[in-house]
């Protein structure tokens, strides 16, 4: 089995002053390729800790965490931020789109800081704004689009450099209750085109829609079972515009590949 994610006993310590929190207190599990993993917990359990060591924003104070073959808690700094450029594509609550650029701009955005625009790599991004539903608006700027439409491009965004996985935080916060069902089947969707999905929520009715739930407790895990009540969305209880097309073939190569 390949795997997009491997975490063996990783702990995380944040030493302050007078004290050192331990975080993250030995958090082992692996995601297999195509996983659909909703992470939960309390407030202060954990979750922010290893949502930054999973998208390489950090390393740990000790454990491994293997994302595809590289063990990244070994990586020197540089090497990190290259990889969370290039192999993870991140999803946030509040999009994090760049308001002077258009559509297919911010979609290209991790190319260009990689140096990796050119007419493929836009014609590329043009598909992928088609794909998640957003082929009439690739010259729109953020501020001209909804909020799902705005997590659509992002979600187009995360998908632009074929990552290891999508990493999402909290990513329908911000959106109303059709919204959030929009966005959770396009999530569903590239999952069945097998695309592997990391979800940060506190919502227990986004987590029930992952194939997985890990919940953690103090920094560690307290449980980690697959989803028997699995929820899916139905494309018949959505607007007819959500029902987009994914392209198995765009959602697994990136530009690297062509
Ligand atoms: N930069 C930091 N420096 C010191 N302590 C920190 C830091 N970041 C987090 N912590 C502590 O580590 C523990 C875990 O915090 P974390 O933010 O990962 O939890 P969380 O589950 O994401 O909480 P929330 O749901 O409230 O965001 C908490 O005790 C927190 O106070």
């Amino acid at each position: 089995m390949n795997y997009a994610a491997r975490l063996v006993d990783v702990r995380k310590d944040y030493v302050l002053k007078s004290e050192t929190v331990r975080a993250l207190r030995g958090v082992t599990f692996d995601v297999p390729e195509g996983d659909y993993v909703a992470i939960m917990g309390p407030s202060g359990s954990g979750k922010s800790t290893l949502l930054n060591l999973l998208g390489c924003l950090d390393k740990p104070t000790a454990g491994n965490f293997f994302l595809g073959e590289d063990d990244v808690s070994r990586m020197s700094d540089d090497q990190l931020s290259h990889t969370r450029a290039s192999r993870i594509g991140f999803v946030f609550q509040s999009y994090n789109l760049i308001q002077q650029l258009t559509v297919v701009e911010n979609i290209e955005v991790p190319l260009y800081y990689q140096g990796r625009v050119n007419a493929a790599s836009r014609r590329r991004c043009r598909e992928l704004a088609d794909m998640v539903g957003l082929g009439e608006r690739l010259g729109h700027r953020p501020s001209q689009l909804s909020g799902g439409q705005q997590q659509r491009v992002a979600i187009a965004r995360s998908l632009v450099n074929d990552p290891y996985f999508i990493l999402a935080d909290e990513a329908t916060g911000n959106l109303d209750s059709v919204t959030t069902e929009e966005i959770l089947y396009l999530f569903q969707q590239l999952n069945d085109a097998g695309k592997t999905i990391i979800l940060v929520t506190h919502e227990d009715e986004v987590s029930m829609h992952a194939k997985r739930i890990i919940r953690l407790r103090d920094g560690v895990v307290q449980t980690d079972v697959q989803n028997t009540k699995r929820v899916l969305v139905r494309a018949r209880n959505l607007p007819p515009s959500s029902d987009t097309q994914i392209d198995p073939a765009l959602v697994a190569a990136g530009p690297t590949h062509e």
